[in-house]
């Protein structure tokens, strides 16, 4: 059911500031004709009521039924759109070898655009399916294979934004798949910029283009600095790798004598618009540079578990005030589900604060100090953090605001979320949403008011 020009009687659950959880119990949400929200109306408000009974009579009034629950969509911040073959494949290695192994080679097929668009329609429609409503995506360095994962994501009306990839370093890149200059890397760049803006069907800019140096490794000094040029002229997002693992990290240090952040400010490329992935060893100066430019973390839990052999220390980024959102990171990341993500972030953090190793004692195995996160934060960045990572309007159910959302069944026959109604009110019915809903909890997906 399309919602523009609707007002919606809906239960449901957002988080507008990190640690609350604002539980919508019953309320009246006013969408217009662009799908923004203008109003919220509680149960309680005195004209509660008298709106609800005007909009039901004139047929603009929408009821969800009992036992269903809107959230936000999920922002997923960091997805790798080519690697989906290899969703659950190929983490046997560390991330250099992954990447020569059999990253790189998958990613050369999108030199085939008919291959591009098989992948990348499953992917989408995957993603909605999983509740997914905006996704920052690195695509690949193909200019036709990436203009297709555009025209899919304005086909299919998921949010995105999408950059296609510059990596142009001889020796890091192999021959058969690199950008052949530092130029051709450049005005690839400006090219997808050029074709996204112009795109007939983008009017609303639902698709915004993003500068996206693969990491350091894989550019020249040129491009960092060209592409840096190319953001702060063209005002649009940046995404990169940034102090993923120990092999990324010290090959940074060995080649610019500083760190991943040092280097990318630099060059320019951190700024409020800027996604850096993964920062799990971003050092405690580095944090103050990310949070004093505006820049944000893409958090990815699973990844980081496989490539990173480290945890992202999420509670202190976002006690310190950095901006930080949940990402996939599919295919470094197995799994295409947000909520999955949300539990391993919550675990990860755990493990963090208790430490792992059975052969020590508890408080000698518990040496990093307060790390631990709860299903809030976890939601939270999964929405709001992510919305504002991106500095777009989208995360959660205030005015001003899109109506970007997913609907859960929590009753769904093929689903996982289990209820008890003398027991599970409130903020709980978001708990158990959040460790236990999967895919087909999934009722519905909107963006921007309209059902995707
Ligand atoms: N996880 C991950 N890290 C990277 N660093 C450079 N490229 C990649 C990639 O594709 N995935």
């Amino acid at each position: 059911m399309d919602l523009r020009n609707k007002t919606l009687s809906a239960s449901g659950f957002h988080s507008p500031q990190r640690g609350i959880i604002d539980v919508l119990d019953d309320v009246l949400i006013e969408i217009d004709a662009d799908g923004v929200i203008t109003a919220v109306h509680r149960h309680g408000d005195p004209n509660y009521r008298t709106i609800r009974d005007t909009r039901d009579a004139s047929g603009e009034l929408v009821r969800l039924p009992a036992r269903t629950y809107v959230l936000p969509g999920f922002v997923d911040l960091h997805v790798h759109a080519p690697q989906y073959p290899q969703l659950g494949d190929a983490l046997d290695v560390a991330l250099e070898v992954w990447l020569q192994k059999y990253t790189f080679p998958l990613e050369a097929r999108y030199q085939d655009a008919a291959f591009a668009r098989h992948i990348y329609r499953l992917l989408v429609d995957d993603l909605v399916a999983n509740g997914t409503t905006t996704a920052l995506y690195f695509a690949t360095i193909h200019q036709e294979a990436t203009r297709a994962l555009v025209d899919i994501c304005l086909e299919k009306g998921q949010r995105a934004l999408i950059g296609k990839v510059a990596m142009d370093n001889a020796d890091e890149c192999p021959e058969y798949y690199r950008d052949r200059s530092g130029k051709e890397a450049l005005e690839g760049t400006r090219a997808l910029i050029d074709y996204v803006r112009g795109h007939p069907q983008n009017g609303e800019g639902r698709v915004l283009p993003v500068v996206t140096p693969r990491f350091i490794p894989s550019c020249t000094d040129a491009t960092l600095e060209g592409l840096g040029a190319i953001a702060r002229e063209c005002a649009c997002h940046v995404q990169t790798h940034c102090s993923e693992s120990d092999w990324a990290q010290g090959y940074v240090l060995a080649r610019h004598g500083m760190t991943d952040a040092d280097s990318l400010d630099r060059f320019g490329l951190l700024s409020r618009k800027t996604v850096l992935a993964h920062g799990n060893f971003l050092s405690a100066k580095d944090m103050e540079t990310v949070r004093a430019r505006g820049a944000a973390v893409a958090h990815c839990p699973l990844s980081n578990a496989y490539f990173a052999n480290a945890v992202f220390p999420l509670r202190a980024a976002l006690e310190k005030g950095l901006h930080v959102g949940l990402g996939t990171d599919i295919s470094g990341g197995p799994s295409a589900s947000m909520l999955e993500n949300a539990r391993g972030a919550i675990l990860a953090s755990r493990m963090l604060q208790r430490g792992v190793d059975p052969n020590l004692p508890a408080a000698a195995r518990a040496t990093f100090g307060p790390a631990q996160i709860d299903f809030r934060d976890a939601f939270y960045i999964a929405t709001t953090g992510g919305g504002i990572a991106l500095d777009l309007p989208v995360g959660q159910f205030t005015p001003g605001y899109q109506f970007d959302a997913v609907l859960i069944d929590a009753d769904a026959e093929k689903g996982t979320v289990r209820l008890f109604e003398d027991r599970d009110k409130g903020e709980r019915i978001l708990q158990k949403i959040i460790y236990t809903a999967s895919r087909p909890n999934i009722a519905a997906t909107w963006v921007g008011g309209r059902k995707v």
